[in-house]
Parts: C-alpha cells; structure tokens; sequence
C-alpha cells in the first residue's frame, strides 16, 4: 500500500461544515432558511438508507428537510403532482426524486417535471445542456463531489488524461463534462471499450463509476494515477457473520492501492461526498432563488 487515500468523509465533513456557515449566515441576515424536499417511489432498502442519512445530514447543517414516501405503484400523474406542489412552494429550494424509479414510470418526463432551478441533483434537460456549453447549472452531486477531492488533491487537473469508465446521465457524463471542463484530456470508457485494460493504464485520473464489483484490478492503473472509485456495491460477507454483507467500489482497492498516488476508498470516499454537494446545491439553489450572492468553493 502506498496509495494516498482520499479521505472523503473527512473532506465531507468540511463541506457540511461550509454548508452550515452558509445557512446560519442567511438565516441571521435574511431570516431564510433552506429547504430540500427527497421523494421517494416504493420501498428500495438500499434507497431508505441514503434518504434516512441525507434527511439527518440536511438537518445537521440547519436546513428543512421534507420526506414523501409513496408507494411503489403510485401512478405517474400522482408523482407529477406531488412535483408539482414542491415546484410552487415557496420554502422548498431543492428537489430530489430518487432513482431508479420503478419500472411503469417515465424517469425523463418525471424528472423533466422538476423546476430546473430547484433541481438540486442537476439531472433536469435544462442544466444538463447548460453544464454542456460551460454555463452556470446545477451540478450534478457525486461528480461534483469527484471534482473538488481532485481539485483539491492536484491543485489543477490542466492537461491530465482522465478516463471516466461509464457513460450513465447521473455520473459518468457529466463527470467527463466536468474534467474536460477543467481541462483534463478525456476519455469515456463503457461496456463496448475495446482493451479497457490499455484505455485505463493511459490515465492520470481514473474515475470508475460501473456498478461491478472490484472490476478494475491494480494492473490496469499507472502508476502514480489518481482514482475515484464511485461504486457502491454490496456484497454477502458470511465472514462477518449470518447475512452480514459488505460494500466495496469498483475498483479492486488492495492491488490498485499498492501502485496509486492516490485513491478514495469504498466506503468513505464518493458517497459522503455526494450527500455533502447535495446539500451545497440545496443552498446554492436557495441562494439563487432570493438574488443573493452564493458561496464560495461550493460550486463547479
Ligand atoms: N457514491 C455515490 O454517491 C454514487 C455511487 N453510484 C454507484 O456508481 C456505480 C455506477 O452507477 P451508475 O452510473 O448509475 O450506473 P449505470 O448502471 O447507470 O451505468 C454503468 C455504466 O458502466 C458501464 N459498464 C458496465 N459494464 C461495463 C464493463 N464491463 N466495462 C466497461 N463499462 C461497463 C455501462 O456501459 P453501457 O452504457 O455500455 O451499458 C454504463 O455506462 C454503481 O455502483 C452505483 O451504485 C451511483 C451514484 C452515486
Ligand atoms: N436522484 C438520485 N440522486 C442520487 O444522488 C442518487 C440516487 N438518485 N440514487 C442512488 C444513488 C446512490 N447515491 C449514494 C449516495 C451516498 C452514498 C453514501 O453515502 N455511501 C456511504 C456508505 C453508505 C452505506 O454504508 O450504505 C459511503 O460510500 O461511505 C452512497 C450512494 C446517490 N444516488
Ligand atoms: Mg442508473
């Protein structure tokens, strides 16, 4: 091992704590207090968790946190009108549908529906293409929270070659987005890349973000590279005892970790980095919403 890691819930921390000074500071001067509404469609365990957290976390930082808890077979036009009522309420500035929504509803025309200025997880037509020509957005929250370890690990990301291996809406893109924009050189990778060993072992900065466990084995990696391991998965741990499971990333962290600079672990590395940006959106959004000025190192 010889990889610095990356701590990300440290850094998490510290953007909570950011986050925290930002809305004590609208509260007092303003008498405004942020809000973030999470609404979630059916019953996902996994889901339940992160909504659980994030509802703590948002209001550890002294922001309002609203649930909607719906059935898994909520019709679509319910959905859209519970959307809807958020989009108009005035104390409400971030709006999160988590995904993946279940199967009988259309996730572009739902999350299409949120006001893009309230889209807290940056993923509505309007930010994406704002995001794509360099205009102010909504940034989408785990690439996001990539950027700023990276940035703040580099100092700048000028002329690096990053390989982003997965092309999804929610990370993969709009971290490509992200690293060009920050004018690294960048490759996408995804499940047609020819010889993906060879594609990756080129990239200063890789960002594994894939959803199979422990696929990038040390051997694919440069030595010295920086990787981002954005997988969450879950696997059975009977070592740990009956039922017990266990996460790991994408990347298959001992061996790449012997020939890294630098890495962030699985667990504690992206995750609480992308409950930390959705809460910067939140007051970002809510700063925006009253025409005040938004704060600093909290945005791409
Ligand atoms: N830490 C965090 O905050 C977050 C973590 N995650 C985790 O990140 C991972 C990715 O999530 P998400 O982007 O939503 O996943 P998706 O399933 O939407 O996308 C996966 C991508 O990986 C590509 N892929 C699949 N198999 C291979 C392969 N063998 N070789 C190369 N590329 C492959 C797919 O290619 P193709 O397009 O060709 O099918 C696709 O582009 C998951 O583990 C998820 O749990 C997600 C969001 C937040
Ligand atoms: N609209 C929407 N926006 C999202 O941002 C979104 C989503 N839907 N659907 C699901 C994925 C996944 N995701 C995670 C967030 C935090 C952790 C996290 O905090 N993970 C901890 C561990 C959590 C645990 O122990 O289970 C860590 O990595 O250290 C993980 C995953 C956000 N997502
Ligand atoms: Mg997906």
């Amino acid at each position: 091992m010889s990889a610095h890691i990356i701590d990300g819930k440290v850094f998490a921390a510290k953007v909570r704590g950011l986050v925290a000074d930002g809305v004590g500071k609208l509260k007092a001067e303003h008498d405004i207090v942020p809000g973030l509404a999470v609404v979630l469609v059916g019953e996902d365990p996994a889901s339940q968790v992160y909504v659980r957290s994030k509802g703590k976390m948002t209001v550890e930082v002294g922001m309002k946190s609203v649930e909607h808890r719906l059935e898994a077979d909520t019709s679509e036009a319910d959905l859209l009108a519970v959307i809807k009522s958020l989009n108009e309420d005035p104390s409400i500035h971030g709006i999160l549908v988590q995904l993946p929504l279940p199967k009988h509803l259309n996730e572009d025309l739902v999350i299409n529906s949120i006001d893009p200025a309230k889209d807290v997880d940056g993923f509505h037509i309007s930010n994406v293409g704002l995001l794509g020509t360099g205009q102010k957005s909504m940034v989408p929250c785990t690439p996001l929270g990539c950027l700023m370890m990276l940035r703040d690990y580099h100092g700048s990301l000028s002329g690096m070659d990053a390989v982003v291996i997965g092309r999804s809406n929610i990370v993969g893109k709009p971290m490509a987005q992200l690293l060009l924009g920050d004018s690294c050189t960048v490759t996408i990778a995804h499940s047609r890349t020819k010889d993906l060993p060879d594609v990756v072992r080129r990239a200063d900065i890789v960002v594994a973000a894939v959803g199979r466990p422990e696929m990038v084995p040390g051997d694919w990696i440069k030595p010295g590279a920086t990787v981002i391991d954005v997988g969450i998965n879950r696997l059975d741990a009977p070592e740990k005892g009956e039922g017990k499971t266990r996460l790991v990333g994408d990347v298959h962290y001992e061996s790449a970790a012997a020939v890294a600079g630098a890495i962030t672990p699985v667990p504690g590395g992206v995750g609480p980095m992308t409950i930390a940006c959705l809460l910067a959106n939140t007051l970002t959004a809510c700063c925006r919403a009253n025409g005040l000025s938004e704060p600093e190192g909290l945005t791409a």
